[in-house]
């Protein structure tokens, strides 16, 4: 599905990111580890096509990731950064325009709540939930639309231990029904509970 061969990212004598290779088939997750600093959310930014490779290239199905392509937007779902959210929009709200704009099961708004544990928070604004609160909602949202492939940026930041688990559980569901899942990430238990194979940059 996802195939990166030898690309970097360069401005000017600036190394962003050296030569990095990556290769993901539906059915897994791969999980990028490495220092602060190695180039773990540019390899992301590369592969959801936000990014332009100074080398290499970024492949999926065999044709380039851009983000300015309806293919590339449609096989992936990304949580890089925080989202841009509205503030007159409840969290339930958001949910909803999610699923309106893929065509989806307006009924399953709350089990994408519950799956993160805030369905009880359906009706609050995303100023009014705590910073792990946010992140919490950031990847009901992530989750919550139709993709190939899910590329997740430390999305176990700002978590306790039991919700750092409910995202586990998201993403052994998800790769068990097909989904592909690249994630960077700083906690070993995530990516022994959730990684099939880690590449250390
Ligand atoms: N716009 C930029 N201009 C110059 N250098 C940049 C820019 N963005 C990132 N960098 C540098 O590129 C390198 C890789 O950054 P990146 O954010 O990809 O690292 P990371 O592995 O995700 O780090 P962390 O674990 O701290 O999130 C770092 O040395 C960073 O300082």
């Amino acid at each position: 599905m996802l195939t990166v061969t030898d690309v970097t990212a360069r401005i000017d004598d600036q190394v962003l990111l050296p030569p990095a290779s990556l290769e993901v088939v539906e059915g897994e997750c791969v999980a990028i580890t490495g220092p602060n600093g190695s180039g773990k959310t540019t390899l992301l930014r590369i592969v959801t096509g936000r990014l332009a490779p100074t080398e290499g290239e970024a492949l999926l199905d065999g044709e380039p990731v851009d983000e300015r392509s309806a293919t590339t937007r449609a096989s992936i779902a990304a949580l890089l950064g925080v989202p841009a959210m509205y503030p007159d929009l409840t969290i339930g709200d958001h949910l909803a325009l999610v699923h309106a704009t893929w065509q989806l099961d307006a009924a399953d708004v709350d089990a994408d709540l519950d799956r993160f544990s805030i369905g009880a928070l359906r009706d609050r604004f995303v100023h009014e939930l705590s910073s792990g609160q946010q992140q919490l909602f950031s990847l009901a949202l992530t989750f919550a639309r139709p993709a190939r492939l899910i590329v997740l940026d430390e999305p176990e930041q700002r978590l306790d231990g039991h919700r750092t688990g409910l995202l586990a559980e998201a993403v052994v569901t998800a790769v068990a029904e097909g989904q592909a899942v690249v994630m960077a990430c700083h906690d070993h238990g995530l990516v022994e509970r959730a990684a099939r194979r880690r590449v250390e940059l």
